[in-house]
């Protein structure tokens, strides 16, 4: 785990500039995000802005037209530590039909810190608190495909985690996703921040992590409209009566016009 520094923290993801075009669809028109070690970012935006676009560029997954993307400093073509990233997809299943138990789902995670493919004592003991964190340490020898959305979304989560990444990359990890286990999430994510892992989140509305957002970015048309403070028109705050003003905001509220 990295230890939380004082002093400006290095970036982790930086994108400069950075543009894509999926069919003949401009998708990122110029987008610049950088998220600083120990940040946690939420990224913002009406449906189709880009953000899935946008985070999927940042690893590789959606080829850039023009622009550049650095993970840990390093250019994303010669990046190949993959086990410092962990990343939770979009509305996937955690076995897409396949016969997996949740122990052997969220082992798949941890292939990238294994040593010629053998587990070994670590490896088993980081794939074991992963399960604990997302509170199905009862149910590791399940089927996944016995799960609920929310239990899916916890072991593709645990999946993550067991690698023990320092940068974690969720798109809308609370979609589709019961009270419950939404709680037991913003708590597995409170104390991943706390022991200094940077995150950027996709998210529709900042919800029960809103306490945990450093900054928002906000996304429309591919573009970056606001980077700041997370918008007060998202999230709690957007809720009647909601008095309290947020650690981050600045005296004046954020007028980003969306979703307001
Ligand atoms: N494979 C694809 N081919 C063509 N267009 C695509 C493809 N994937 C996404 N798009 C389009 O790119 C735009 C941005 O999509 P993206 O998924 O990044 O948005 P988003 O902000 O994450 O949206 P949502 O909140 O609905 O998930 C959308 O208009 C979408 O229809």
């Amino acid at each position: 785990m990295p230890e939380p520094t004082s002093h400006t923290p290095e970036p982790v993801i930086v994108l400069r500039d950075a543009t894509a075009t999926l069919g003949a669809r401009p998708v990122l028109r110029g987008v610049d995000l950088t998220v600083h070690r120990g940040e946690v970012v939420a990224l913002l935006g009406a449906n189709g802005s880009g953000k899935s676009t946008a985070v999927r560029s940042a690893i590789g997954q959606v080829p850039l037209t023009c622009g550049t993307v650095e993970l840990f400093g390093t250019p994303l073509r010669r990046f190949r530590a993959w086990a410092r990233v962990g990343y939770v997809p979009q509305r996937t299943t955690a076995a897409g039909g396949v016969p997996a138990t949740i122990r052997e789902v969220v082992s798949s995670g941890r292939l990238s810190r294994t040593r010629l493919g053998l587990p070994r004592k670590a490896d088993r003991a980081a794939v074991d608190r992963a399960i604990e964190l997302v509170g199905l340490a009862d149910r590791a020898r399940d089927s996944v495909n016995a799960l609920s959305g929310g239990q899916h979304q916890r072991v593709l989560i645990a999946r993550a985690l067991a690698a023990e990444p320092e940068l974690l990359i969720m798109d809308e990890p609370m979609a589709g996703v019961d009270l419950a286990s939404q709680e037991i999430l913003a708590a597995t994510l409170r104390e991943q921040v706390a022991a200094g892992t940077t995150v950027l989140l996709v998210l529709h509305e900042l919800g029960p992590l809103e306490p945990l957002i450093d900054r928002a970015v906000v996304l429309r048309d591919g573009c970056v409209m606001h980077d700041g403070p997370p918008p007060k028109a998202l999230g709690q705050h957007a809720l009647p009566g909601h008095d309290h003003v947020h650690p981050h905001a600045a005296s004046e509220p954020v007028r980003t016009g969306l979703l307001s």
